[in-house]
């Protein structure tokens, strides 16, 4: 299958394929790169290297830099080694950075790419379900303790090769990470799939492969659609940030990597849904949801050690925020975002009862 990303400065495709890598062996010798370099990690390098270099044409100059697993690859010392790394080996402005790996590896190896003498080619070689939203779109960054994806920019992929055989080695948790997003792409443009998930998932467990690629095709072509209209979040693109204001705010408070990103965003999810309710008398049948999440295996706990103030400054560091007055992606009906300022009081008010639910269930 083929989708198109279309923005204002450059067109991609995106190929998603249960047989392998041979788009991305044709791809590599269209573009005549001098040299590539591959950026893994210590996880995906060793279940999943083999199959990538065997798909690099015969006579390509590549180099491989492995970084470390999971969110301690988007530190600013990773970010600065694999720029060293990069030098060494004498990459120049025709070559090309190829990220393999999940969105941890996807981040950084786009940041890379979009820093590296002002910018150069980069290729998404995605290996996790939540990479179906990383690998799409081109928001590339690395953490700051301050905030999740601080530090970033902007750089579209020269193109996404989504082979779904890389997933068959994902563990549980993994799966449940990436669920998340694709039920956030559902949320916001699918209704229809938003029912069919609901109704007929109860353990991501028994998902089988056929299920997970159907899900995550329609979650790249949402994303696709949306960033073609909106490649730099002048407006429509936040919608994709529903349940990331809080998110984002819990993975930087526990430390990045304790919990991932998908349990967080699931949190945000059921935080924006009961904003939803409150602020636009959205008729979503809210608890159901969190009663499936948590049937999936979601946590859904607000961690007990993070005050409303302390989310609070959070929220209010978030990209989306203006003014220091914090913005929230929330649903007038599924299928129907709308990005809003929402009044303090409120925040507070359905944060405290989102963690006295936590209390309960405990
Ligand atoms: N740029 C964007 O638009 C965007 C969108 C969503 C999320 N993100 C970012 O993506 C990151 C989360 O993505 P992720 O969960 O894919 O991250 P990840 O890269 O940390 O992967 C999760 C874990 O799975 C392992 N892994 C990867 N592929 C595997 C495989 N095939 N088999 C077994 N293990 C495998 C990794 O080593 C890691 O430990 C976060 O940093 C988040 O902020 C970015
Ligand atoms: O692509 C986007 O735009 C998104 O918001 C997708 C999110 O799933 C993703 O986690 C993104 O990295 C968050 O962006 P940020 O600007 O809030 O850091
Ligand atoms: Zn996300």
């Amino acid at each position: 299958m083929e989708i198109i990303v279309q923005t204002k400065t450059k067109h991609y495709p995106i190929y998603i394929s249960p047989e392998g890598l041979e788009k991305l062996t044709n791809l590599i010798q269209q573009n005549e790169y001098t040299k590539l370099l591959v950026i893994t990690d210590e996880t995906v390098g060793p279940l999943h290297l083999d199959t990538l270099l065997s798909a690099l044409p015969k006579e390509a100059d590549y180099s491989v830099y492995t970084v470390p697993s999971g969110e301690k690859a988007k530190q600013m010392a990773v970010y600065e080694s694999c720029l060293t790394f990069a030098l060494q080996e004498g990459l120049d402005r025709k070559s090309c950075v190829i990220a393999f790996g999940g969105g941890a590896v996807g981040d950084l190896a786009g940041f890379v790419a979009a820093t590296y003498m002002r910018g150069i080619s980069f290729l998404q070689v995605p290996t996790t379900i939540l990479a179906h939203d990383s690998a799409v779109g081109g928001k590339t960054a690395i953490n700051h303790p301050l905030g999740k994806n601080m530090i970033g920019a902007f750089h579209q992929p020269d193109a996404v090769m989504y082979y779904t055989g890389f997933i068959k080695t994902l563990p549980e948790h993994e799966i449940r990470s990436g669920f998340a997003e694709a039920v956030k792409h559902a949320l916001i443009a699918d209704p229809k799939l938003l029912n069919m998930m609901m109704s007929s998932i109860d353990s991501l467990g028994d998902l089988t492969d056929e299920q997970l690629v159907q899900i995550l095709q329609r979650g790249m072509e949402i994303k696709a659609n949306v960033v073609s209209i909106d490649e730099k979040e002048s407006g429509l693109r936040a919608i994709l940030n529903l349940g990331h204001t809080l998110g984002h705010v819990i993975e930087a408070s526990l430390g990045y990597g304790k919990t991932t990103h998908g349990e967080a965003v699931m949190v945000g999810l059921v935080y924006a849904l009961h904003l939803s309710r409150a602020v636009l008398n959205l008729s979503f049948p809210v608890g159901k949801f969190t009663n499936w999440a948590i049937q999936l295996g979601y946590t859904m706990e607000i961690p007990k050690e993070l005050t409303f103030a302390e989310a609070y400054a959070g929220m209010q560091r978030d990209k989306k925020t203006v003014a220091k007055q914090p913005r929230f992606v929330l649903l007038e009906a599924p299928g129907k975002p709308v990005v809003k300022e929402v009044d303090k009081t409120i925040l507070e008010e359905v944060f405290q009862q989102l963690k006295q639910q936590n209390k309960k269930t405990v």
